[in-house]
């Protein structure tokens, strides 16, 4: 196994990082950050929309209003934080770029860990750099309704390179992820939610209501702004 940061001194809980384009973010993302947070004794999780997510069209809304509602969606609850460096940026939201920015405000012994659905974690190989996220960061997959579930070895799901990638990294006691700053991977089991933001915007373009799918601030926010009305 390639040696990751430094694993002689951690310091402090691991912090999780969940990007998204969260257009728009729904119960799916904020149970998927909660329940990480819950299964892998986190300190707290960033929440961190994507300002021009790489790998998509042009979303619904603009960055402004995706961040907005990740705001509304995060507030009451003093786990989650919003992190807006990919909105500010006028890069593309390459997630490798976040995590050096993390790892140089961070410094090189706090644990991060980076927070997947098990759909954006089988497309890994195809992101920019992606052998270097091990090296930043820890990969915590959870289970998606509609793709392969996750486990100890994701026999025949995955590409040959990433289940290499994964292979002496794999882990399932989440106490071993304060032992070293990142590198290892753990699934995790969340509460099965078929929610996506692309059924959201598909209720909402054809007028019915995506209520208890999302936040109701959030929800307010989208008929507000007339949010996904005419898109796609
Ligand atoms: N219901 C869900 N269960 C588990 N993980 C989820 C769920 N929804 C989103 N995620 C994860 O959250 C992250 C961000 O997802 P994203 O913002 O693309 O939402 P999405 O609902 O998949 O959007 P879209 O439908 O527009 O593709 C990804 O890692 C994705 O796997
Ligand atoms: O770094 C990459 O190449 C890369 C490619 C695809 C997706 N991502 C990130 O993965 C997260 C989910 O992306 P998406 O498109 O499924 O919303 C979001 O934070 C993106 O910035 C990152």
């Amino acid at each position: 196994m390639r040696p990751a940061l430094p694993t002689e001194s951690t310091a402090g809980s691991p912090i999780g990082l969940l990007g998204g384009t969260f257009d728009p973010i729904h119960f799916g993302h904020l149970r998927l950050a909660q329940e990480a947070c819950n299964a892998l004794a986190l300190a707290g999780v960033r929440l961190i929309p994507a300002g021009r997510p790489p790998h998509r069209g042009v979303p619904g809304s603009t960055a402004e209003d995706r961040l907005a509602m990740a705001r509304l969606a995060a507030q009451g609850n003093p786990v989650f934080e919003v992190d807006d460096g990919e909105v500010r940026s006028a890069q593309k939201s390459y997630t490798i770029l976040t995590l050096e920015r993390l790892r140089a405000a961070l410094g090189s012994r706090q644990p991060l860990v980076l927070i997947l659905g098990a759909d954006a974690f089988e497309g890994l190989p195809s992101w920019h750099r992606w052998q270097d996220l091990f090296s930043l960061a820890h990969i915590a997959v959870a289970n998606r309704p509609g793709y392969a579930p996750h486990g100890r070895r994701w026999p025949g799901t995955l590409s040959p390179e990433l289940d290499q990638a994964c292979y002496n990294r794999l882990i399932t006691d989440p106490m071993r992820l304060r032992d070293q700053a990142g590198g290892l991977v753990i699934p995790f089991d969340m509460t099965p939610l078929a929610i996506s933001a692309s059924l959201i915007r598909d209720l909402v373009r054809t007028g019915a209501s995506p209520r208890y799918l999302l936040p109701d601030s959030v929800l307010d926010y989208i008929g507000l702004h007339h949010l996904y009305e005419n898109h796609e």
